[in-house]
């Protein structure tokens, strides 16, 4: 397959490194755009107001990859490759593997997230992986799933475009307990802003804080509620594969308006 990967952990990270060489390895035709540094959690913001860069990077990757390191926004990377650097679409579009884990509400915030979403936009199935550490730097199992998972993709696509959130155990190999559909949870933070003060006397905060608590998503989200939650799988050591789309409508919300009869004056 033609696959475009990107990621927010930057060009420089082992992560997509990992991903792209074991790909490029098994015969895939491997295309790299992503952030020349890090770009975490930052959404799927674009760069309207300044240019973007790219640069063709050699000697980072396997010899076969083509790789970009931008200057813009994960987002900016995947709409660049598609529309500017790329000679035909991709057959499919990855991002990651983001050290760090990419569930529950994190999702919202996901720069990895919203690079593969990028994709699903422009038509093109996506895939989003993370290890669920910020420490362990051990990225083969991940990328050796996705050796597998994008091999069966290629036998046998998806019946509909979505996107695959993808989050892999911070476990080897042989402890992954297996591969479960998950929904969606959620990811609770106590957020603490470190107040500081700069040399020039003038105040400044920096966004630190940790996960508290992964609870059950709110009722009536009309989810299947025998599906397992993506966070609690991941604490039993399975990978999980959560389905995304980028229509936020709530389905709920639809029949509760229409039944609030709000009544323009
Ligand atoms: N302090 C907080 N950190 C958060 C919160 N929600 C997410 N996060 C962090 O952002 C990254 C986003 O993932 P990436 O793919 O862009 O690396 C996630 O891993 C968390 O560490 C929050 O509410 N507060």
């Amino acid at each position: 397959m033609k696959i475009l990967i990107s990621n927010d952990d930057g060009i420089s990270a082992l992560g997509i490194r990992t991903l792209a060489n074991t790909l490029a390895q098994a015969g895939h035709d491997i295309n790299v755009v992503c952030p020349d540094r890090e770009r975490s959690a930052t959404g799927h913001g674009l760069t309207m107001h300044q240019p973007i860069r790219a640069e063709m990077v050699e000697s980072i990757f396997h010899p076969a990859v083509k790789a970009w390191a931008c200057d813009g926004t994960p987002s900016d990377c995947v709409k660049l490759a598609l529309w500017a650097l790329l000679d035909s679409p991709p057959d499919l579009v990855l991002s990651g593997i983001n050290q760090g884990a990419n569930l529950g509400t994190e999702i919202l915030y996901s720069g990895t997230v919203s690079a593969a979403m990028e994709g699903l936009i422009e038509g093109i199935p996506s895939v989003a992986l993370s290890l669920t550490s910020h420490k362990n730097k051990d990225f083969q199992p991940g990328a050796n799933f996705a050796k597998i998972f994008v091999g069966q993709l290629a036998q046998n696509p998806l019946p509909e475009l979505m996107l695959l959130n993808i989050n892999i155990p911070a476990v080897k190999w042989e402890e992954i307990a297996g591969v479960c559909i998950t929904r969606q949870g959620v990811r609770r933070y106590i957020d603490v802003f470190d107040k500081r003060v700069d040399p020039r006397g003038k105040t400044y905060y920096w966004l630190a804080g940790e996960v508290v608590e992964d609870v059950e998503p709110p009722v009536g989200l009309n989810l299947p509620e025998n599906i397992p939650i993506d966070v609690h799988m991941i604490r039993k050591n399975y990978i999980s594969i959560t389905p995304l789309q980028y229509n936020l409508t709530y389905a709920n919300g639809l029949n509760q308006l229409s039944e609030w009869n709000f009544k323009f004056p």
